[in-house]
């Protein structure tokens, strides 16, 4: 399988030793999960957002190329850990350190382990659009309707 060189800058020198990198749980993975580089085990009471460094940045660098911060299934429908911004988008441009924040949408606390995996990241293909202004678009099936015009069954 072939897979894309990306650059990564590791911020915090604990990577690689008490914090895994990141790495594809197995080989079908689509998703990099993406751990919590904190000093301390951090709680997210219910309904509070917290932004969580993972001491790392990437720098996609191809605009045809993007990544997008996903839940991790798990935390997200067994303790309601999702994504305070619901998916983070990281530009081919930015060179920060990648960032994610924890919305706790649940009911009770929950505590973030040092170095605990939070979220994942996904490389996804990008086409960026050249708008092209017309009057009118050639007819199709649908035309302009939407939000459930096609029936609710
Ligand atoms: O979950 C996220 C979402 C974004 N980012 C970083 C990478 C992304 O390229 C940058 C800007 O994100 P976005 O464009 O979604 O935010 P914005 O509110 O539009 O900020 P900006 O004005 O900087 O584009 O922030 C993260 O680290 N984590
Ligand atoms: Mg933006």
């Amino acid at each position: 399988m072939s897979k894309r060189k990306l650059q990564v800058r590791i911020l915090d020198d604990r990577i690689g030793t008490a914090i895994p990198f990141p790495e594809y749980a197995t080989e079908g993975s689509a998703g990099l999960d993406l751990r919590a580089a904190l000093s301390e085990p951090k709680t997210v009471l219910p309904g509070e957002t917290h932004l969580i460094p993972t001491g790392l940045s990437v720098h996609i660098s191809d605009p045809g190329l993007a990544a997008m911060i996903l839940p991790r299934s798990g935390l997200g429908h067994k303790h309601g850990i999702v994504l305070g911004n619901l998916v983070g988008l990281i530009d081919s441009d930015y060179q920060g350190e990648l960032m994610v924040s924890c919305w706790n949408r649940g009911q009770t606390p929950f505590t973030i382990e040092v170095g605990e995996r939070i979220a994942q990241m996904v490389l996804v293909p990008v086409v960026q659009a050249e708008f092209d202004v017309v009057n009118e678009f050639d007819a199709s099936d649908r035309g302009a309707g939407g939000f459930g015009s096609t029936g609710s069954h």
